[in-house]
């Protein structure tokens, strides 16, 4: 879980990519309800299947821990996935959970199932400002057009999230290419 000294990707506020992002990809970046629910309704007849990569404590790296506030060298939930579509990554997913905290290491009992549907369920979710990049997943080796992450919240909890969609995703629904 811990991928050493990767590059973190440059996170700028969704407003400022705006000018570089075509309507079709803003529709997705943009989008601040489930990415659970958006992927298996346009991935139709596809089976959308949550995919663990790996989970476990470690260290955030340094632009995870400044998103969450979190001090430097803390350690951490962590958690990676792949949001497959008949088993074809679409998007690679990366969230980081403070141990300090209600449900701390609730992730750690989702297995496959998707983060979305239980943070969508908590009736006082908050989902933080979307900020994007155009820099690959510093956690694996997949490219792809965008990257977002945000901070959700409900109660005392806080996770960060990260998204980064793929060229799977880009050749199966005929999106252009940023
Ligand atoms: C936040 C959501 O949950 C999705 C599911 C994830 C998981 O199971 O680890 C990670 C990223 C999200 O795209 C969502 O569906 O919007």
């Amino acid at each position: 879980m811990d991928h050493g000294p990767a590059l973190a990707p440059r996170w700028r506020p969704l407003a400022a990519a705006r000018p570089a992002m075509s309507p079709a990809w803003w529709h997705w970046v943009a989008s601040r309800d489930s990415l659970t629910s958006r992927l298996t309704e346009a991935g139709r007849p596809w089976r959308f299947r949550v995919r663990l990569l790996g989970q476990g404590l470690g260290r955030p790296r340094r632009d995870e821990a400044l998103a969450l506030g979190l001090p430097l060298g803390r350690r951490a939930w962590l958690r990676e996935v792949a949001l497959t579509l008949d088993d074809r990554p679409w998007v690679i997913a990366r969230s980081v959970a403070p141990l300090d905290q209600p449900h701390g290491r609730r992730l750690e009992r989702l297995g496959e199932r998707s983060l979305g549907h239980w943070l969508f369920r908590q009736p006082d979710l908050e989902r933080g400002p979307i900020e994007v990049s155009a820099d690959p997943a510093p956690f694996h080796p997949v490219t792809g057009p965008w990257g977002r992450r945000s901070v959700f919240r409900h109660g005392g909890f806080a996770v960060l999230v990260q998204e980064f969609f793929l060229e799977a995703m880009v050749d199966d629904l005929a999106l252009p290419s940023r």
